[in-house]
């Protein structure tokens, strides 16, 4: 049994759960009113303060490795009160589990070091050493709308992703639940959900309860065979800017899915097909020039290449994470178990003409 990546993967997990603990939070003002509209933006504070966390927790942990974030602290250096409430989260936001508070540092010590922890996510990445890669809230339109959204952290190492973790506070904890689209209702109530993917390359995926508590053993999660493409389900985002859906529909016809896409934000469809919830997930440029961001599937790669899948491009080219803080060598992304995956790959080239 390997232990490389141990320590790496458990400081990750820990990381994760406290900024989930944060965001979640703020989704709850949010869901409950007492954050209006005309505020500043709840996912704003939520998404910084996680960062902080997050960044913190690694600092502590490994000083010398690089961070690719996505907020820098500009904005509330510019704007005390949005600063001093961030602030309010992050030093009141702990685990539960004190020895695992412990092994993060215990926070973050005041609000300069908040601000200065902030902008250490500003690593061009690249193809060599050690970097994280962090989405503090990624689905932010499925964090306003009360559905599904995720914090994901994942490490590489050389280019290539060796740990992935996405807390997915929204999503069911039992990994047979069915796939259900994005809730979308201002829900407001945690019973039953919350769950924490986690992969370290070569060792498989592992999914437990998101928390509150001191972390569970993780169970093994693994893909779905699909046998029979008709009854295949297919996840693509809520957001048809995402994601190209007239194309998606043309792909499934080819493949001969006859269930409509689930949608749902966020890297929760990746944990979602990890688990066997759903069988693929289809993300269709609908730009040219739009790059995809590192933050955006570092984790979700490695969580269902490791539960037995495949991940690549619309062409069927490994996502590759070496070029910087964008996927500029690739376009979209094709995610399915790896004995179909080619089939998969195929009815898309035909419909994109690629
Ligand atoms: N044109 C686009 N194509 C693909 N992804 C996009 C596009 N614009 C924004 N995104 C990113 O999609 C992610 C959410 O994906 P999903 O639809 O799966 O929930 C966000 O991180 C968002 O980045 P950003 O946070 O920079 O807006
Ligand atoms: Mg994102």
């Amino acid at each position: 049994m390997t232990t490389l990546y141990l320590r790496e993967l458990e400081i990750a997990q820990l990381a994760v759960q406290r900024a989930a603990q944060l965001t979640k939070r703020v989704f709850h003002e949010t869901a409950k009113g007492t954050v209006s509209k005309d505020d500043a933006s709840p996912v704003t504070i939520g998404d910084f303060g996680a960062q902080a966390l997050i960044i913190a927790a690694l600092r502590h942990n490994f000083p010398a490795d690089a961070v690719v974030a996505e907020e820098e602290a500009a904005p509330l250096r510019a704007d005390p009160a949005l600063r001093d409430r961030i602030w309010e989260l992050v030093r009141s936001t702990k685990l539960e589990d004190v020895g695992a508070e412990g092994l993060l540092g215990g926070g973050v010590r005041d609000v300069d070091a908040m601000l200065e922890v902030i902008d250490r996510g500003g690593s061009k990445g690249g193809r060599v050493g050690r970097v994280w890669a962090i989405d503090p809230i990624d689905g932010t339109k499925g964090f306003l709308r009360g559905g599904q959204y995720a914090v994901c952290l994942g490490l590489l190492v050389d280019g290539d992703v060796k740990v992935g973790v996405l807390g997915c506070p929204n999503l069911p904890v039992d990994d047979a639940a069915p796939l259900t689209a994005d809730i979308g209702a201002n829900q407001t109530d945690d019973e039953g959900r919350g769950v924490l993917f986690s992969a370290v390359v070569g060792q498989g995926a592992t999914s437990r309860p998101l928390g509150p508590g001191a972390l569970k053993e993780g169970k093994k999660i693994a893909m779905k065979a699909v046998t029979d493409m008709a009854s295949a389900s297919f996840c693509e985002s809520v957001e048809a800017g995402h994601s190209n859906q007239s194309d998606s529909a043309q792909i499934a016809q080819k493949l001969g899915i006859t269930k409509p896409s689930v949608r749902m934000d966020s890297q929760a469809k990746y944990g979602s097909i990890a688990r066997g919830a759903g069988d693929i997930y289809l993300r269709l440029p609908t730009s040219k020039t739009y790059q995809e961001k590192i933050w955006d599937h570092a984790a979700g790669d490695l969580i269902v290449r490791e539960a037995g899948g495949q991940v690549t491009d619309t062409t069927g080219a490994r996502l590759d994470f070496g070029v910087g803080r964008t996927l500029a060598n690739n376009k979209g992304v094709v995610a399915a178990p790896a004995a179909v995956h080619g089939q998969v790959i195929k009815a898309v080239r035909e419909v994109l003409k690629l």
